[in-house]
């Protein structure tokens, strides 16, 4: 059911600067957005499988653009796959990240982070298949702590949001549908999350999606000069 255009949702604070905003994309950010997925999801620093240093390998597919994601650390290629120059972070869904920001109001605004005028410069695309999860942990890797962004598009999700303080309870279980934003900064900035389950067969029929995308967008704090810098 698309619900995003008929019926909103409510904004909702689930946690100290912690604010979901369903259907934040609307239809034709969405459908821009998959339709950059795509493209993002191409090699080279195409999509690609995580493997940790546990030996495990995660089971959503990733993309990184701005700087390249991986456990844990950013670099400027994707020094755990093919080795390619990691994809450029498009100005345009900074944007957004800092509307959603906005429209998420002062709490996820961190207080004390300064300078408060970084730009949004990476983001890391997760696919989903069915089966596909991800584990509690906390978005740590980068230097400051402005909001982090997220955009959901296709199957649904259980999105689990617990506190700062440790990966167990307490937490909050939500429903992450597609075209919802999710803003977690302030006092929620490092904050354990996860997705325990996506909901295959979910995704709204208009969109074309068979399984479930999120794109996180993040400011890194690094400066174009520097390079691979794994972080403490
Ligand atoms: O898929 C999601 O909603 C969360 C993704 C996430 O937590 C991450 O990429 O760090
Ligand atoms: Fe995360």
């Amino acid at each position: 059911m698309d619900d995003d255009t008929l019926f909103p949702r409510e904004r909702v604070e689930i946690a100290p600067g912690a604010v979901h905003l369903p259907g934040w994309l609307g239809r034709e950010r969405s459908a821009d957005l998959l339709a950059a997925c795509r493209a993002w999801a191409l090699p080279p620093a195409g999509l690609r499988t995580v493997l940790m240093p546990n030996g495990g390998r995660m089971s959503v597919e990733q993309v990184s653009l701005g700087w390249h994601w991986y456990p844990y650390g950013y670099a400027r290629t994707v020094v755990d796959g093919d080795g390619a120059p990691v994809k450029p972070f498009p100005a345009w869904l900074g944007a957004w990240a800092g509307q959603a920001v906005a429209d998420a109001g002062p709490g996820a605004e961190a207080a004390a982070h300064a300078p408060a005028a970084l730009p949004f410069d990476i983001a890391l695309v997760n696919f989903y298949g069915p089966g596909a999860r991800m584990g509690m942990h906390r978005d740590s890797d980068e230097r400051v702590p402005a909001p982090v962004v997220s955009f959901s598009l296709g199957d649904t999700c259980l999105f689990r949001f617990g506190t700062p303080e440790g990966r167990g309870r307490p937490w909050q279980d939500i429903e992450l549908r597609s075209g919802d934003a999710f803003v977690f900064g302030g006092p929620s900035r490092l904050a354990y999350h996860g997705v325990p389950r996506t909901r295959p067969g979910s995704a709204p029929a208009g969109l074309g999606l068979s399984g479930r995308l999120n794109v996180t967008v993040r400011v890194s704090g690094f400066s174009a000069a520097e390079d691979g810098v794994p972080q403490a």
